[in-house]
């Protein structure tokens, strides 16, 4: 469990690591050590932490909102007609209220989309995700301009994780060519209505799914939440231009729980509607993912009191999508 990490979450320029990715000595270097050291400290603290210097342009990131805040001003028919359903894999849009976390509806609306794949690809498992990516008409060039945001945030995301993967005391590439050779992906387009209430919930608490998130969210208001260890619920106040990056279920269980996936839930108060892109970097979809060995041998301590059954990631993400959609399913 995350511990008492108080106000602030850390920022992490990681500039050094962007620079240094692509060689293999990496770690020998003075300013990737210090980015490294700041990782393993985040990640074991919070779960959750700032990443600048990540060579996105903060034009780019903010080009995203604009656009997807465009979308969500269009009317509700229009909006339809990118419609989720079961047979599209789950991809597209859905109303305000659709989504279901703890068994109850969040106050978002969203377009969600996933890498897509072959049919037959992931077998029965994989069935109910099978399907394209739904892009609206308006804003035009928004299909373009996401899927350049999606490149370069699974570039960016591979190369946080070599960097926690020195973290934890391997080498670069302890999760690449294994469960990373074929990496999946989940993007989250959330458009959070502005409330005249207090506490309206726009996505309950929850943890999320795979290895590493990218959050992009509006920079002049604050609604994401995160749980410390106390049970306090700390905001994450933006920072223009950074991505907010945290910890999901299956890199919890691939450190022997040494990373902590934090709960976090949104909770938008301003009158004003907020955007937030989230983008999820996964392992492949048919991975087995139980604590790799060799962070079992550095961290038997976590192994003992906490007990890391099997995971398959598709599986643990299926599950996951019938709780959220259970009402998609019923009325389909
Ligand atoms: N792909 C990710 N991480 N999505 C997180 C969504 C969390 C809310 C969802 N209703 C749930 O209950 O999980
Ligand atoms: O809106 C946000 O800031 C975060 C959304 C989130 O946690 C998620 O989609 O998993
Ligand atoms: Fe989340």
């Amino acid at each position: 469990m995350a511990t008492n990490f108080k106000s602030l979450l850390p920022v992490i320029d990681i500039s050094p690591l962007v620079v240094k990715c692509d060689d293999a000595n990496m770690a020998e270097d003075a300013g990737v050590a210090e980015v490294v050291g700041k990782l393993d400290r985040a990640c074991r603290d919070a779960g959750f932490f700032y990443v600048i210097g990540h060579g996105i342009s903060e034009d780019f990131i903010r080009k995203v909102r604009v656009m997807s805040h465009q979308f969500f001003e269009l009317p509700y028919e229009e909006k339809l007609k990118i419609k989720i359903t079961p047979a599209a894999g789950y991809r597209g849009y859905q109303r305000i209220g659709l989504n279901l976390t703890n068994g109850k509806q969040d106050m978002h609306e969203a377009i969600d989309c996933y890498k897509e794949f072959k049919q037959g690809k992931h077998g029965d498992i994989g069935k109910v995700m099978e399907g394209a990516n739904q892009w609206p008409e308006n804003p035009q060039e928004y299909k373009e301009l996401m899927e350049e945001y999606i490149k370069l945030c699974i570039d960016l995301s591979r190369n946080i994780l070599r960097g926690i993967s020195l973290a934890l005391g391997g080498s670069p590439y302890e999760f690449e060519g294994k469960m990373l050779t074929d990496p999946f992906w989940i993007m989250r387009i959330l458009g959070y209505p502005g409330v005249n209430q207090e506490n309206v919930i726009g996505c309950g608490a929850h943890t999320d799914y795979g290895l590493l998130s990218l959050i992009n969210q509006d920079d002049d208001k604050t609604a994401l939440q995160v749980r410390d260890l106390a049970g306090d619920w700390i905001p994450v106040i933006p920072i223009p231009g950074s991505f907010v990056c945290n910890i999901g279920d299956m890199l919890k269980i691939l450190s022997n729980g040494v990373y902590e996936s934090t709960l976090h839930r949104v909770i938008n108060n301003s009158p004003r509607y907020r955007v937030c892109v989230g983008f999820f970097y996964e392992t492949n979809f048919d991975a087995a993912v139980e604590p790799l060995d060799i962070f079992k041998e550095k961290y038997p301590g976590k192994g003992t009191s906490q007990v890391f059954k099997r995971v398959v990631y598709g599986e643990h993400l299926v599950h996951k999508l019938q709780t959220t959609f259970q009402n998609l399913v019923e009325h389909s």
